[in-house]
């Protein structure tokens, strides 16, 4: 049987969540992180006005080389009134407001200054020194649109536009839920069979930095305890129910049984290894998640199926980076279901190499830290031999990578226009 394929999954995923509706105002400086719900225009030109560049004397080019008189002075946040004649120059600091009828500024290095006068001795082009009004951008210059991750640099651009205040939508809210007799916190000593539990701090950072608004539960595996934490009255209240564990084919695994036998069971299983342990479902007015209890096939769904879902929730959409490389080691298996493979990049000569010399079992975590791309052998394959061309996926917030979203091309509509 042929398990659906990860973007079948995503489709699902999106088809049966809603997106988020409601936005709400915050304070620039409080904005990072958050996904913007409104399309930002210029409120002014950048810069508003033309501006020196240089501590020293505007001029007219024209009128170089030649001596001046220092007709005036000007430094930032003061315009100069006061009318100029034929061989004037002008006092002017880094940042003010270049005098009407001027066109350049020669720093003040390259002159000599004496009583009242500057001497230039040399040819001044025009716009020397000059910053020209909306050379940055023009006033009404769109530059932002809803479904932009803020981060600093965004949020520096949405400054220099003139907002105080942005629209952006609400957090996510996520219920994440661990399940395990076998998993106690860190923090503690290991008992006989303990292992410690990395989902919750795993995915509670992982969503936290979504932005989400995060819940954590911790569930044993007992049917009963799987049932009443279904009937929690306030389920509705989460865009998702994120689970990990008890979604395979083991006595313990009462999520999937729920899932299969109370819920609207949207998948279960996808063509993915690892991670193909994995199931969504409806289940009253929310959306439930259920990835793998391994960390390391849970965070391959992560990046590979709920990463990219969440973000559409957000109406942004993830750039993943598609690139071609060759195996640097043969890969020795069959594959089955599409196989991901976490790789390091290699410059050679001849183009990019995948490393895949990682652990790559479904249990490992440490090396998604390491991995600079995620190389994807297609399902069927026999083994591959090493210099065999394949696909990688740069996925934002793997390894090194900067986590970011964008405002998705061909947006719509803006609820706030
Ligand atoms: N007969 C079969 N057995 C298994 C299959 C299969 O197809 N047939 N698939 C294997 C694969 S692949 C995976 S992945 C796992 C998936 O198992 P579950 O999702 O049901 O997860 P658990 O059994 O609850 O746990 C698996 C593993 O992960 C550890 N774990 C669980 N939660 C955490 C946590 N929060 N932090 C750290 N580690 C956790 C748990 O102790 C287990 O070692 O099934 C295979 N079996
Ligand atoms: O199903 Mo497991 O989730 O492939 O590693």
């Amino acid at each position: 049987m042929r398990y659906i394929s990860v973007e079948e999954a995503i489709a699902l995923l999106i088809h049966h969540t809603p997106p988020l509706q409601e936005t709400e105002w915050v304070p620039l400086t409080q904005s990072s992180g958050r996904t913007l719900a409104m399309t930002i225009t210029a409120q002014s030109a950048a810069p508003p006005f033309a501006r020196s560049a240089m501590d020293g004397y505007a001029l007219k080019a024209l009128d170089t080389p030649g001596t001046f008189r220092i007709a005036g002075y000007v430094s930032a946040g003061e315009v100069l009134t006061k009318p100029l004649q034929a061989g004037d120059a002008v006092r002017i600091m880094t940042g003010a407001p270049l005098p009407e009828g001027l066109d350049a500024v020669i720093e003040q290095e390259a002159v000599e200054q004496q009583a009242g006068v500057v001497h230039v001795a040399q040819r001044v082009q025009p716009g020397r020194n000059v910053t020209l009004q909306g050379s940055e951008f023009p006033q009404g210059t769109v530059l932002m649109r809803p479904g932009q991750r803020l981060g600093s640099l965004q949020i520096g651009v949405l400054a220099l536009g003139g907002y105080a205040h942005i629209a952006v939508y609400r957090r996510l809210r996520v219920l994440l839920v661990t399940s395990g007799d076998e998993l106690i916190d860190p923090g503690n000593a290991l008992g006989p069979g303990q292992i410690y539990n990395v989902n919750a701090s795993l995915f509670y950072s992982l969503l936290h930095e979504l932005g989400a608004d995060v819940t954590v539960q911790h569930l044993p595996d007992t049917l009963d305890a799987v049932h009443e934490f279904f009937n929690r009255p306030d389920l509705a209240a989460y865009d998702l129910v994120l689970t990990t564990g008890g979604v395979s084919v083991g006595d313990k695994d009462h999520i999937i049984h729920f899932l299969q036998q109370r819920a609207q069971l949207l998948f279960w299983r996808t063509d993915m290894h690892p991670g193909k342990s994995i199931a969504a479902a409806r289940y009253q007015g929310t959306t439930i998640l259920a990835l793998s209890g391994n960390p390391g096939a849970a965070l391959m769904s992560w990046y590979n199926i709920a990463l990219p879902f969440l973000v559409a929730l957000l109406h942004a959409q993830l750039p993943i980076e598609r690139m071609s490389g060759r195996l640097l080691q043969d890969f020795p298996k069959k594959t089955r279901e599409t196989r991901f493979l976490r790789a390091k990049l290699i410059r050679q000569p001849d183009g990019w190499y995948f490393d895949t010399n990682l652990p790559q079992q479904s249990d490992r975590i440490t090396t998604y830290e390491a991995a600079d791309v995620l190389v994807v052998i297609p399902h069927g394959s026999p083994p591959v031999p090493a210099g065999t061309v394949l696909e990688g996926r740069k996925i934002p917030g793997l390894g090194s990578l900067h986590l970011t979203w964008l405002a998705r091309e061909n947006i719509a509509s803006d609820p706030n226009s």
